[in-house]
């Protein structure tokens, strides 16, 4: 058996094991992964709320990433929840000295239950971490929010993205059914710095169950970079494209198999494992 790719995230954790954390090293290790991780903010939190949020002091998330880095050959780093704007600038800080690898940076601001994990002066901070990103995966509310626009400005998504995209990484705005069609396609905008984004498409899973499907999306996209070039699609969009259209698709596998679960009193966890389910969980 050959040794696998070491893919790090540096991301918070969900009590309730469906964003974060969790859904990062499931997603790593199902594409063959090892998973290394340094947590950057520890949440309370079910289905339907975040409870409380602990942020550890910067000098532990700075040991727990150059441990890592320090010792292990990591080939893709994702970002998720950094939890404070010292956060933010210190992994900047970290990856810039070490540059060479995909970053993937899914600036995790709103949760899918509406609370906010990141506010302005977190989504100011980012500007120091996305000139160092390959690809930010924000979803409409975090690509407004990073560009300090309003959150009911109009502009649409496509456009959102490829004005992000020029500062200077490639940008994925994640989305749901085109407002006022039929929910029965995803649209994500793909945009490279200097070119107009492009669409990827995928068929729309209705479920509530979504609790995470933002972690598991960029975590995926992660796991295919990892050990190719630190600026995918810069040369050529197309290569990107075919990267967000696999974790597109994964993303959406793992909504239709958690689709009828029946966990939590709100926006239940994405599902995790391949592994045949147990009966029991139904009672
Ligand atoms: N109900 C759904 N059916 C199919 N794909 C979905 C669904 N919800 C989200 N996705 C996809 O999952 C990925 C992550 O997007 P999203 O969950 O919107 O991110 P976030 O959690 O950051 O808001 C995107 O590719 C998006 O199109
Ligand atoms: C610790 C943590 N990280 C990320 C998310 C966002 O995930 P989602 O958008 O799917 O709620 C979350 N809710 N909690």
């Amino acid at each position: 058996m050959s040794t696998p790719l070491v893919a790090l995230t540096v991301a918070g954790t969900d009590s309730g094991g469906a964003a974060g954390v969790a859904a990062d090293l499931a997603t790593f290790a199902d594409h063959g992964h090892h998973g290394a991780l340094a947590v950057s903010a520890l949440t309370a939190q079910d289905t339907t709320a975040v409870r409380a949020v602990h942020v550890p002091p910067l000098a532990f998330l700075a040991a727990q990433v150059d441990a890592v880095l320090g010792d292990l050959p990591v080939a893709a780093v994702k970002t998720g929840m950094l939890g404070s704007p010292g956060a933010v600038r210190l992994v900047a800080e970290r990856l810039a000295a070490r540059p060479g690898r995909p970053l993937v940076v899914d600036p995790v601001l709103v949760a899918t239950s509406g609370a906010v994990l990141g506010d302005r002066d977190v989504a100011a901070a980012y500007r120091d971490l996305l000139p160092h990103a390959s690809v930010v995966t924000p979803n409409l509310d975090e690509a407004r929010a990073l560009l300090g626009l309003d959150p009911s400005d109009a502009t649409p998504p496509a456009l959102l993205a490829a004005d992000l995209a020029d500062r200077g990484c490639a940008v994925v705005l994640t989305g749901g059914p085109a407002p006022g069609a039929a929910p029965d396609r995803c649209i994500d905008h793909v945009a490279v710095p200097g070119r107009p984004a492009t669409r990827a498409v995928h068929p729309w899973v209705d479920t509530r169950n979504d609790h995470g499907s933002g972690c598991t999306f960029a975590a995926a996209l992660a796991a295919r970079l990892a050990g190719g070039p630190a600026r995918p699609g810069h040369h050529d969009p197309a290569d990107l494209v075919a990267a967000v259209e696999d974790a597109a698709s994964y993303t959406a596998a793992r909504l239709e198999r958690s689709r009828a679960w029946r966990l939590g009193a709100g926006r239940g966890p994405v599902a995790h494992t391949s592994a045949p389910t147990h009966p029991g969980g139904d009672r």
